[in-house]
């Protein structure tokens, strides 16, 4: 099980200095999307640079121009860039065509896919290599959680890699750690935490116990 680290609301600067912090305990760096929105594909490169172990992904959350806008994140060293679930087939065929001729993978974010059953099985037919499980930010506000569709994707998913997010936190983890996602995203339960390392370790132990209960 793999912990990303979600890099939403920070400065540049701001970012590469927390992650500093608590690299030791992150397997997957996200340049989040509004972090996207702020730095564009510069921030992919100053990661790339200054974590050259690290994966990275670019939370691009692609809607449309599959292939372009997937090539804009993986020509600068992205591992892994993500796609809507919603969107049309023809893109999330696009953005894995483009993924493979750099050999890295795309995740397909299914924030807001009404069928969940249906879209991950039409999903995992177009070769998608990840498939994320993912509430909000504006439906935790409303107080949804990931866990129950986390519970449809662990039943229905077959070949694809399963990732959850959604305002987990060092509080929660053990829940959805016990579900064992192959990664487990965390953004604002580190970033916004009063000690970010110790709550990166904090969330590393539980999903190390987790998997120690195989
Ligand atoms: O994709 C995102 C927002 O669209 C976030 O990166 C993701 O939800 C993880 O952050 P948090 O743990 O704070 O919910």
């Amino acid at each position: 099980m793999k912990l990303q680290l979600a890099l939403d609301d920070l400065t540049l600067e701001k970012a590469l200095e927390l992650t500093e912090k608590v690299q030791d305990y992150i397997d997957i760096i996200e340049i989040g999307t509004p972090f996207v929105y702020q730095e564009g594909m510069r921030a992919v490169e100053a990661f790339r640079e200054r974590f050259p172990k690290k994966e990275i992904l670019a939370d691009m959350k692609i809607m449309d121009a599959g292939y372009y806008e997937a090539e804009e994140a993986l020509q600068v060293g992205a591992d892994y860039v993500t796609v809507l679930g919603v969107t049309d087939n023809l893109t999330i065929k696009g953005c894995i065509e483009a993924a493979e001729k750099y050999g890295k993978e795309i995740v397909v974010d299914m924030i807001c896919v009404p069928d969940l059953p249906k879209r991950i099985h039409e999903l995992e037919d177009l070769g998608a290599h990840g498939l994320a499980v993912h509430v909000g930010t504006d439906q935790q506000a409303a107080g949804r959680k990931p866990i129950d569709d986390l519970r449809v994707m662990a039943e229905h998913c077959k070949k694809a890699k399963i990732s959850v997010a959604g305002g987990i936190s060092a509080d929660t983890t053990a829940e959805y750690a016990a579900l064992k996602p192959e990664v487990l995203i965390v953004g604002s339960g580190i970033t916004h935490a009063e000690n970010p390392a110790e709550a990166a370790k904090a969330i590393k132990d539980s999903m190390i116990s987790a998997e120690e209960q195989l």
